[in-house]
């Protein structure tokens, strides 16, 4: 942050960033020969950083690209952008426009979070489905954040790229225990050998670093797929819905096997497992709530429901919960 004047405020501008958040985009693209149309809704925030300290030391708008002018951006691209059904090269094309486009400006942040909408299958409609009808199946995100950094000139642009999801909820009615876990005087908590296990994922992950070219005509609109991932230095060429998509499985596949010791020794496994199946990516984090779910004490009655060979019903708690996280990097 530039130096500011040496009046008699107590405190300096450390750091500053400003933007637009929450832009509400949906895109319909229509592909005239199959008559088939495909859809994406996004939640786009898009932040700027660069020689802005004047416009909060001295009231200077003149640094100010206004945020309003930041969401027509952001709209004028999910209108020409040629990669607006892919949510990493959409957000790589709109933080290289940014900062291509203004000098002062040096780096962007762009978060793309992607709601989920399904095509409608028939029953006998061929794949994939109905041409122009969908459905919401989930309340789960996708997102990636992109930093485009220009500090190093307009034409050494460098990209970092984390890709991940959120709001994923998943239970297991059993394959899951918790035991030997401390005891002492504040012990409570029985052992489990068998019990409910249901969180809401939230899984982030990263990619190496890579060069990115800019926009080079007027109206940058030209920012070009093969920039991505395949002229990385370090990395290597990788494709965010790939990985998406892996990371998706791959959480659903251990949560759902494995013979779960604990919610942090599940959380692990699976992390392990998406650094195995995926070179590119460079660390994983997972947050996962432990959602509670507590068999009924029934011994009031003389029913048995608190063994867990006959727990069989239960009391979702949604409050307090365990809340587990991890990062695991790629070692080496
Ligand atoms: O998988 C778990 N991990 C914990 O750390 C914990 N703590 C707790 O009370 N129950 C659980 N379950």
């Amino acid at each position: 942050m530039s130096a500011q004047p040496s009046d008699s405020s107590p405190g300096v501008l450390a750091t500053a960033r400003y933007g637009k958040d929450k832009v509400r985009v949906f895109r319909v693209v229509r592909d005239p020969a199959s008559k088939v149309h495909h859809i994406v809704e996004y939640n786009v925030t898009a932040l700027l950083e660069g020689d802005i300290a004047t416009s909060f030391t001295q009231a200077d708008n003149t640094v100010v690209v206004a945020t309003d002018s930041i969401k027509n951006i952001t709209y004028y691209l999910a209108k020409t952008s040629p990669h607006i059904l892919d949510p990493t090269r959409f957000a790589l094309h709109l933080g290289t426009h940014l900062v291509s486009k203004y000098a002062h400006i040096h780096k962007s942040f762009i978060t793309v979070e992607q709601l989920r909408w399904a095509r409608i299958a028939e029953d006998g409609m061929p794949a994939p489905g109905h041409t122009h009808a969908f459905w919401r199946d989930g309340n789960e995100k996708k997102y990636v954040q992109v930093e485009i950094d220009g500090t190093k000139g307009k034409e050494a642009l460098v990209a970092k790229v984390e890709g991940g999801l959120r709001d994923l909820l998943v239970l297991k009615t059993t394959g899951s225990a918790f035991e030997s876990f401390v005891r002492d005087e504040y012990t409570t908590l029985v052992e489990v050998d068998d019990r409910i296990f249901s969180t809401s994922v939230d899984l982030s992950y990263t990619f190496a670093p890579f060069p990115v070219r800019a926009p080079t005509d007027e109206k940058k609109v030209t920012f070009e797929a093969a920039a991505v991932g395949k002229e990385a230095e370090s990395g290597g060429a990788w494709d965010g819905e790939k990985v998406s998509a892996l990371a998706r499985s791959i959480t659903l596949d251990v949560f759902a096997r494995d013979e779960s010791a604990s919610v942090q020794a599940t959380l692990y496994k699976m992390a392990q497992r998406l650094l195995a199946e995926s070179a590119e990516v460079q660390s994983v984090r997972y947050v996962l709530p432990n959602k509670h779910y507590i068999p009924v004490d029934m011994k009031y009655i003389g029913v048995d429901n608190t063994t867990p060979s006959a727990a069989d019903v239960f009391v979702p708690v949604d409050a307090p919960s365990g809340l587990i996280s991890a990062t695991i990097s790629r070692g080496g």
